[in-house]
């Protein structure tokens, strides 16, 4: 299975919100969707979800256009956090239970598991949950619809760190189990840079950058140590970013080590660690761009 994005543009009244963004995206493995407020993330989704038409270019699954093409878009779930639950009279339970009549893929035994690990009562009226909570069953929607692609767009804001954690997890468990395509929109980065198999990096309605999390990662290190020593040993490198904290400096660089640096590193009494997701993303959607 593979979705395709197509030199697609996007544009609203006449404003240019997306531009030639082109992505092929396969089954079984996890998209990590990084860019900075407003770089079109959303926008990019509610297109692959049919919310919207593009202005150009296409979208498809295994080559079947996905707008208003019924039998593809029910194979496609796209989950957000609905900024005002208030109107909802339904119980955590009726709404669980009203997911196979939205999704023929949906696993009400399942749903209900997840609400148990998420520690929600099934008793309760929706709009009478926490923000926290109703970003937990929104997730547990998402994980029981087990759609070829699902699509998570910022759930996990609200959820406490032992409910993100358990969300990881299931998350994980499903991309094994059903080969899904799993898209996970979010600014948490360094939390989940472990699940994500594939990174895709927007900036001003672009792509900066799609490549495996492991090649990236590959891409450089980080050197940390008093700061002259760092300053010396970086002076003739390419440095992405400039951290300090107290005393110490720490680089990131872009570029391969050999193994004399290395030695000469470790006589300088230098720190040298993998590059961090996170570091490598604020650098690269600085207004000053670097190329990767
Ligand atoms: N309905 C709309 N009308 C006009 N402009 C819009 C509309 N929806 C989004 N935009 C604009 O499109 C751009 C991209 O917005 P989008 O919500 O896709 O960004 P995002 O990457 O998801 O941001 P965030 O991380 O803040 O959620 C923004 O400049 C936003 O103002």
């Amino acid at each position: 299975m593979t979705l395709s994005i197509e030199h697609v543009d996007l544009n609203i009244k006449k404003d240019k919100i997306l531009t030639d963004i082109s992505l092929e995206l396969e089954q079984g493995k996890i998209y990590g969707l990084l860019g900075r407020n407003g770089a079109g993330k959303s926008s990019l989704l509610s297109l692959i979800a049919s919310y919207r038409k593009t202005t150009n270019g296409k979208i498809t699954l295994d080559g079947k256009t996905v707008y208003e093409n019924d039998a593809v878009m029910k194979h496609i779930n796209f989950l957000y956090n609905v900024k005002d639950a208030s109107g909802e009279t339904d119980t955590v339970k009726e709404y669980i239970e009203s997911g196979p009549i939205y999704r023929d893929d949906f696993d009400t035994d399942y749903g209900f598991t997840l609400l148990k690990t998420f520690d929600i009562d099934k008793d309760k009226k929706i709009s009478s949950l926490s923000q926290g909570q109703q970003a937990a069953v929104n997730a547990a929607l998402g994980l029981a619809s087990l759609s070829k692609v699902t699509i998570f767009d910022e759930v996990t804001n609200g959820m406490d760190a032992p409910t993100r954690e358990l969300f990881y997890s299931e998350v994980l468990a499903a991309k094994d189990r059903e080969e899904r395509i799993i898209i996970l929109s979010t600014h948490i980065i360094s939390e989940m840079e472990h699940l994500f198999d594939d990174i895709i990096m927007m900036h001003n309605g672009k792509i900066l950058l799609h490549e495996s999390t492991d090649e990236l990662l590959e891409k450089g290190y980080t050197v940390a140590g008093k700061a002259e020593r760092v300053r010396a040993f970086t002076d003739s490198k390419h440095v992405i970013n400039v951290k300090f904290l107290g005393a110490l400096q720490i680089d990131t660089v872009l570029g391969k080590l050999s193994y004399e640096e290395m030695d000469i590193a470790a006589d300088d009494n230098l720190d040298i660690s993998p590059l961090k997701l996170q570091e490598m993303f604020i650098s690269l959607t600085n207004s000053k761009k670097e190329e990767v």
